[in-house]
């Protein structure tokens, strides 16, 4: 197994989320939580939210998916996730790019099942996101305020608590408190504040990376939060929505059977580590 000393890598983002990708088709690097947190760190590393590692199904040791690439996700400080939203859709865009897949429709297999990514002419990606599973309501910390929400897993774990004020306001520099029983594996937490028509304003609090300034299960797991908060069912009815977050904006659709993300996917540099 090589180190990642003398490795390539690409620094991508989706609407700010931001990313370190690795590319690794043969699965030959070794990739430990310590050294994801020193690439991820903001003064002593490259600085980023997370860490793509490109990696073939097949070297991954995934049986036969229907995709060719599946996408190693790893939180800033090390920890592995289920499934990343706008990291899947940065991870197509690197694909294409790097001439490893064509543009159009492409799965991508995930830790969190095989993601349908589609990369059209313009910069925008758009992920099928599957259907979200919603469970009961649960309860966030904050500042000593109490805040419910609604319980959403996109493949990972999510807590979608509206609110009553600017999103603006809060202060997300801190984990928020949360039920470890309702979440035994952590919890990213997002908050929201209807803005508009079926428009949401949306800060995040992810597992495993602190505040990002955006979250692409999370602005799902918000939709579908939203949603149910009109009385209408995201499971069954379809609907489309828009989530502004610090970095830009998405766009969330439900089309009664699965969900779709959209937004923008940008490549902005390569180099090599030392
Ligand atoms: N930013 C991502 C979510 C990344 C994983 C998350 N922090 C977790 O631990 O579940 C997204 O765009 O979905």
């Amino acid at each position: 197994m090589s180190t990642i000393s003398g490795h390539r890598f690409t620094k991508g983002h989706g609407t700010e989320n931001d990313f370190v990708i690795l590319p690794d088709p043969d699965g030959e690097l070794d990739l430990t939580a310590a050294e994801v947190a020193r690439i991820c760190d903001r003064r002593a590393g490259i600085g980023a939210d997370g860490v793509l590692r490109v990696v073939r199904a097949k070297a991954a040791g995934l049986g036969d998916t229907g995709a060719e690439w599946f996408m190693d996700y790893r939180n800033a400080d090390g920890s592995i996730a289920e499934m990343c939203g706008n990291g899947v859709r940065v991870f197509a865009r690197y694909l294409v790019d790097s001439g490893l897949a064509a543009a159009g429709d492409l799965p991508v297999a995930t830790r969190g099942g095989v993601k349908a990514v589609s990369l059209g002419a313009g910069g925008d990606v758009t992920v099928d996101m599957g259907a979200p599973e919603v469970f009961a309501e649960s309860e966030a910390v904050l500042g000593g305020t109490v805040h419910r929400g609604l319980k959403v897993s996109m493949g990972n774990p999510h807590l979608a608590c509206l609110i009553d004020h600017d999103v603006a306001a809060l202060d997300l520099t801190r984990e928020p408190g949360f039920s470890a029983a309702d979440f035994p594996a952590g919890v990213n937490i997002e908050f929201f504040r209807p803005v508009g028509v079926r428009h949401v304003a949306m800060r995040v609090h992810e597992r495993g990376s602190g505040e990002t300034r955006s979250c692409g299960t999370g602005a799902v797991a918000t939709a579908v939060a939203a949603a149910t908060a009109e009385g209408l069912d995201p499971l069954r009815e379809g609907s489309s929505w828009t989530v502004d977050v610090l970095g830009g904006r998405v766009e969330v659709v439900f089309d009664g059977t699965t969900s779709f993300l959209r937004g923008p996917a940008v490549l902005v540099a390569d180099g090599v580590l030392r």
